[in-house]
């Protein structure tokens, strides 16, 4: 790992509404002492300024104002924050911003810790990659046919670029040689301590 950025807990109560929004906005901006920036600071895609404006979002939250610059520059990111500050819209922003969809390549993969959270950051990655029409998202989790997800991977007109898998079947699909990641440049641990406690 090149850099971590390691956040301790925010210490912020307020919780995630709808209103997560207003609370991973302006307010944290201010409190947090930073100075004022907008999405389009992060030189981001046309296609993602258009989604993240659709949203309704104005303004990067702390957690965004930290990590995207980071993420952007390659690095490694850390952060541990309360729900609802808007860490899951970094990197749905740092890996669709650094994406160049190839046929049959997976390029991101993002590991969760059950099917449910799969299904919810595929939902949120169709809304900010909705201006983005070649980028495939795909999702393996267990409980559901291998030949399925193994026949997806092989047809490269169907391969998806963004990968979002819990951690059993994506091993699976590794160790039977149906899943290829040697061209996979990002990847996420969503909710990492719960992933790293079904290691232990
Ligand atoms: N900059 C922003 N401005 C307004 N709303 C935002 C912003 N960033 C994220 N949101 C919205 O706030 C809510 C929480 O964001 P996000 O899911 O990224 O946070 P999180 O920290 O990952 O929380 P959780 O763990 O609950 O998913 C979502 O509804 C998201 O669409």
């Amino acid at each position: 790992m090149e850099e971590l950025i390691d956040c301790e807990d925010e210490q912020d109560d307020r919780t995630a509404t709808n209103g997560g929004a207003a609370t991973a906005n302006g307010e944290e901006k201010n409190s947090s002492g930073l100075p004022s920036t907008g999405f389009h600071d992060f030189l981001l895609k046309p296609e993602l300024l258009r989604a993240v404006s659709d949203l309704g979002f104005e303004h990067p939250s702390k957690a965004q104002q930290e990590c995207i610059p980071q993420a952007l520059l390659g690095m490694d990111v850390l952060y541990e924050a309360k729900s609802g500050l808007g860490k899951t819209t970094v990197f749905l922003l740092a890996t669709l911003q650094q994406l160049e969809p190839v046929d049959g390549k997976v390029s991101v993969i993002v590991l969760c810790h059950n099917r449910i959270l799969v299904s919810e950051i595929k939902n949120e990655y169709m809304h900010v990659a909705k201006y983005m029409p070649d980028v495939r998202i795909g999702t393996f989790f267990g409980g559901t046919p291998v030949s399925k997800d193994a026949e997806l991977l092989q047809d490269k007109t169907k391969c998806p670029h963004i990968v979002i898998a819990t951690p059993g079947r994506l091993n699976a699909l590794v160790r039977h040689e149906i899943f290829d990641a040697r061209n996979v440049k990002h990847f996420v641990l969503d909710e990492c301590h719960y992933l790293l406690e079904q290691l232990g």
